[in-house]
């Protein structure tokens, strides 16, 4: 029998109403024990003194990219890279090649998953066949299979009538539905937002608006369909306002931002640099402000990275023809304690409930909670710890971040996903 008794550190889970200096055995991969002593002289002991104990951190939004470009990312390369950062479980998009519109493709992710994966890998099946937004994908036969939400996420699905049946349809299967929203009338040829500095720059602009009113869309059409949606990366002050507007007249709505978009403005494009290319753009300062007050106020449930690695040598061409994306896992955890935790934004509760148990209850699944029995999923990490961001040691392929040499504070120190040790002290095991 395995035995690993965590000494001495901070336990903090939201769902289980924890947050004390607790002992935790795991015996066999699951959780044994939680209380305020241990003592086991047979298990390997780790020292979590002045450490934060949490369910192990949940990404709901990544590319892995496998099938098909595994130039970009891999199952291998992409839950190496999780783990790194603290995640135990992430959940991925499929927009792969093939796309994950059928059940053989969510089986041979599932396959690849137990032979590859260092973490919890949950599928997300498309809405559409092909991502074309022309019909239905195979959502039954993909529920079956064992996929955890649908989305076309890269596009959003133009046919409102469409939308709608998906809605109508996933309910069956007890799906939410993550919807990426974009009015592409109005993004055009966009790379950026549409502001100030898109004008004196002269990159073409992506207007809010193109955010808000497929917002306001697929709300609406959640609410007549009585289907839980979940609006991926919101970016602007108008979709943060359209979103709390809904949750107070109960629509089942739930949101998610990403790390760069509370950290970053879109004056970050007056470098030029590609690796601030994202999809929505970062937008302007009062934005940024929006959605730091969504995430206080409970409008913004999760926080995930939208991990979108690609290729040194794609993104080493002309801003307008760069591909979209930011390779976030590496830095999610470090930039919620640097940029909301530190600064007194959230309470270090409140940044862990959004990085575990709300993306669990959003995807429908048994995670994001530290309780005796269940599979040991754990991340340990060290609040004071300050350091620099290097590339060269990401374990993702993609090095396509802005964050690249900035100094950030707290970092993961051990991830344990079923009760093995997966990462330790930047190392993956
Ligand atoms: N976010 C991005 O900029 N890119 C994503 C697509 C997406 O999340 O919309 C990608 O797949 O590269
Ligand atoms: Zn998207
Ligand atoms: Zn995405």
């Amino acid at each position: 029998m395995k035995r690993l008794l965590i000494k001495g550190g901070r336990v903090i889970s939201p769902a289980d109403g924890l947050n004390d200096k607790l002992d935790i055995l795991i015996v066999d991969g699951k959780i044994a024990e939680i209380s305020e002593e241990i003592e086991d002289a047979q298990a390997e002991m780790i020292n979590a003194l002045d450490k934060i104990v949490t369910p192990g951190l949940i990404d709901m939004h990544v590319h892995l990219r496998e099938p098909g470009f595994e130039h970009k990312e891999t199952i291998e390369s992409g839950t190496k890279s999780a783990a790194a950062g603290g995640f135990t479980s992430v959940a991925c998009m499929p927009n792969t090649n093939p796309v994950v519109d059928n059940a053989t493709v969510v089986d041979s992710i599932m396959d690849r998953t137990k032979a590859n994966a260092k973490v919890n890998v949950f599928p997300i099946g498309s809405i559409t066949k092909e991502l074309a937004g022309e019909e239905l994908a195979e959502i039954g036969f993909m529920a079956e299979a064992g996929i955890v939400a649908v989305s076309d996420d890269g596009k959003t699905v133009k046919d409102s009538s469409l939308m709608r049946l998906a809605l109508e349809y996933v309910k069956a299967f007890d799906l939410p539905v993550i919807t990426h929203c974009e009015d592409e009338t109005l993004v055009k040829e966009g790379v950026v937002n549409e502001g100030y500095y898109s004008t004196i720059t002269g990159l073409p602009g992506i207007p809010t608006a193109a955010e808000e009113i497929m917002v306001a869309r697929d709300i609406r059409l959640a609410e007549m369909t009585n289907t839980p949606l979940h609006i991926a990366h919101v970016s602007t002050k108008g979709a943060v306002e359209i979103i709390r507007a809904a949750k107070q007249r109960g629509v089942e709505v739930t949101a998610e931002v990403t790390p760069h978009h509370f950290t970053l403005t879109d004056e970050e494009i007056t470098t030029f640099d590609t690796n601030i290319k994202v999809n929505p753009p970062l937008r302007s300062a009062e934005d940024v402000e929006a959605i730091k007050e969504g995430l206080v106020d409970g409008t913004i449930d999760v926080i995930a990275t939208d991990h979108a690695p690609h290729a040194w040598e794609e993104k080493d061409v002309e801003f307008n023809y760069a591909p979209f994306g930011i390779s976030g896992l590496e830095t999610a955890l470090s930039l919620v304690i640097t940029e909301l935790v530190k600064p007194g934004i959230l309470t270090i509760e409140e940044a862990i409930e959004k990085l575990t148990i709300n993306p669990a209850q959003v995807l429908n699944i048994d995670k994001g909670r530290l309780e005796v029995e269940k599979e040991a999923d754990l991340t340990v990490i060290d609040l004071d710890e300050k350091y620099r961001v290097d590339i060269d040691k990401f374990y993702s392929k993609g090095k396509n971040t802005p964050f690249a040499n900035q100094k950030l504070y707290g970092k993961p120190m051990l991830t344990i996903v079923n009760g093995k040790q997966v990462m330790k002290d930047n190392q993956i095991l």
